[in-house]
């Protein structure tokens, strides 16, 4: 099997210790590929060419319309190529092929708003309170930006992070997950092919230990952009003060759904359990707390139950699997600790809550769609992040205590309210401490608005316009077209 390579100044190159990791498919656990896995040796290699790129090279003035261009070509290119990158996905996550194909649509269409807008601010004029003077407002590029994501959706994150870098007249040193890195590796490829200058964009495969905390403290990177845990991100916080770098951080979440009496109950059935059970549950937006009104809780859960029990476990890459497996057997047994957990704090096991006994999946790192009922908002399964496929229900008795109960977590990712009443929808959305909220939805998402956390859950905001800012710096110009003496000394 050939060694899947770096991409460092240009070149694709081997790690420098020789080293390589195989890469499994969490579906069988067969070896479907073997990467090269650097260390801070070429992350540093990677950072000095960064560097060299930002400060030498051409690309932090090209104009912004021709960066716009080039993203754009990485753009059709990853449209092109969309096949070939969701099956990739799907061997290195284990999530079903259509699911993949959803993301890589996202993923072209990331590249394409960011081409869009590299050139839509040209500045601002401001109205100079001193006679004689302009005074403007430009927009430049941070410089060298580390960027580090996770293996849950290994390109989207990616995309959400090198389009707007790029757009923006950034160079970069992208780490992705070790576990998952076929797709970055591709897309890599894709945008040499599309002709990027060398060292603009840099690929470093290796563990966060190794290349995460070098691209974390090196005082040659100028930004961190980080998705991921919250004891990373906590961990690269602090790495990140050794030179002050500019910090974006998007972490993990314990999303609430709020389902009102009043909403389309067959419609709010079918999205709580699509607003989880995707990707088995390993999305940082899942509503994995459903929040049920008291009268309609026990019909709720009767009906969740049954659709749950239906659910069709299997390889990604056939066409009736609904779900596929977790990432890694280390993610099943923490999933397993979770609800085990749950179980002894009193939660009850309405559905799932054990691995599946199908002779088929015992390869792969399957966990049963489950559903926990009489839980309460001070057990860990309501309060920690479990990224499994796991629902815990509460109950509630009117709009306050929803709200309040919505709100008690350390995280403010996503939320969702069902209702019809779209005052009341309103009133909640006020008072949800959360960076996104659905109403009559779950888990949407798209490059034209930001995305981003309340509380622990983050810092700054991807996709949008503040998704471009992340990668700008604010620069006042002030021009004094009449300059005198003034004679104070
Ligand atoms: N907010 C969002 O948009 C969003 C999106 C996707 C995933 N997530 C979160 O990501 C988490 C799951 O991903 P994960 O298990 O890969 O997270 P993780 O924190 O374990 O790893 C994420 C990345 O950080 C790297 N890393 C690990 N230790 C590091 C260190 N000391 N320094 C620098 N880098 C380091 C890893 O190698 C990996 O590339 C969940 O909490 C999920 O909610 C958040
Ligand atoms: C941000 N999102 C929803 C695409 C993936 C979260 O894990």
């Amino acid at each position: 099997m050939d060694v899947k390579k770096q991409y460092i100044n240009g070149k694709w190159v081997l790690a420098l210790s020789g080293e390589t990791r195989e890469i499994i498919n969490p579906f069988d656990q067969e070896v479907v590929a073997l990467v090269a896995e650097g260390n801070e040796k070429d992350a540093k290699l990677a950072i000095d060419a960064a560097r060299n790129a930002f400060d030498q090279g051409d690309w932090a003035t090209t104009s912004a319309t021709e960066r716009g261009n080039l993203v754009g070509v990485i753009a059709a290119l990853i449209e092109r190529d969309k096949e070939e990158l969701a099956e990739l996905e799907s061997l290195d996550t284990g999530k079903t092929v259509e699911e993949s194909r959803g993301d890589m649509e996202d993923i072209a269409g990331v590249f394409r708003y960011y081409a869009e807008l590299a050139d839509k601010d040209g500045g601002e004029i401001i109205d100079s309170p001193v006679p004689d003077t302009i005074s403007k407002v430009v927009k430049e590029p941070v410089g060298v930006c580390g960027q580090i994501t996770p293996w849950n959706y290994p390109l989207l994150q990616a995309s959400w992070k090198l389009a707007p870098a790029l757009a923006a007249g950034n160079t970069l040193i992208m780490k992705p997950s070790e576990i998952t890195p076929l797709t970055t590796i591709k897309v890599f490829e894709l945008m040499e092919e599309a002709g990027l200058p060398k060292g603009v964009a840099n690929l470093v495969l290796g563990t966060g230990a190794t290349v995460g905390e070098e691209l974390s403290t090196n005082e040659n990177v100028d930004l961190i952009s980080f998705t991921g845990g919250i004891e990373t991100g906590k961990r690269i916080m602090r790495s990140a003060s050794s030179n002050v770098k500019k910090l974006a951080l998007e972490l993990g979440g314990k999303n609430p759904n709020i389902i009102f009496a009043d909403a389309d109950f067959d419609t709010a059935v079918d999205q709580a359990m699509n607003a989880v059970f995707f990707h088995a549950g390993q999305i940082c937006s899942a509503g994995t707390r459903v929040i049920v009104e008291e009268s309609i809780h026990d019909a709720f859960v009767e009906a969740l139950v049954a659709r749950v029990k239906k659910i069709h476990l299997g390889s990604g890459f056939e066409e009736d699997t609904q779900m596929g497996p977790l990432i890694s057997q280390e993610h099943l047994d923490k999933v397993k600790a979770y609800v085990e957990d749950g179980v002894k704090e009193g939660a009850k096991v309405a559905v799932g809550g054990s691995r599946p006994t199908d002779p088929k999946l015992q390869n792969g790192f399957f966990y049963l769609p489950t559903v926990l009922t009489e839980c309460t908002t001070d057990m860990s399964v309501v309060q920690h992040e479990g990224f499994g496929p796991v629902i815990t229900v509460e109950r509630f008795r009117d709009e306050k205590e929803a709200i309040r109960l919505a709100n008690d977590s350390i995280y403010g990712l996503a939320g969702g309210v069902w209702t019809k009443d779209i005052t009341k929808a309103q009133r909640c959305v006020a008072k949800m401490r959360m960076g996104t909220v659905w109403i009559n939805d779950a888990n949407v998402y798209f490059p034209h608005a930001p995305w981003g956390g309340f509380k622990q859950s983050g810092i700054g905001r991807e996709l949008g316009k503040p998704g471009l800012e992340e990668y700008q710096e604010t620069k006042h110009v002030y021009h004094n077209i009449n300059p005198e003496p003034i004679n104070w000394f």
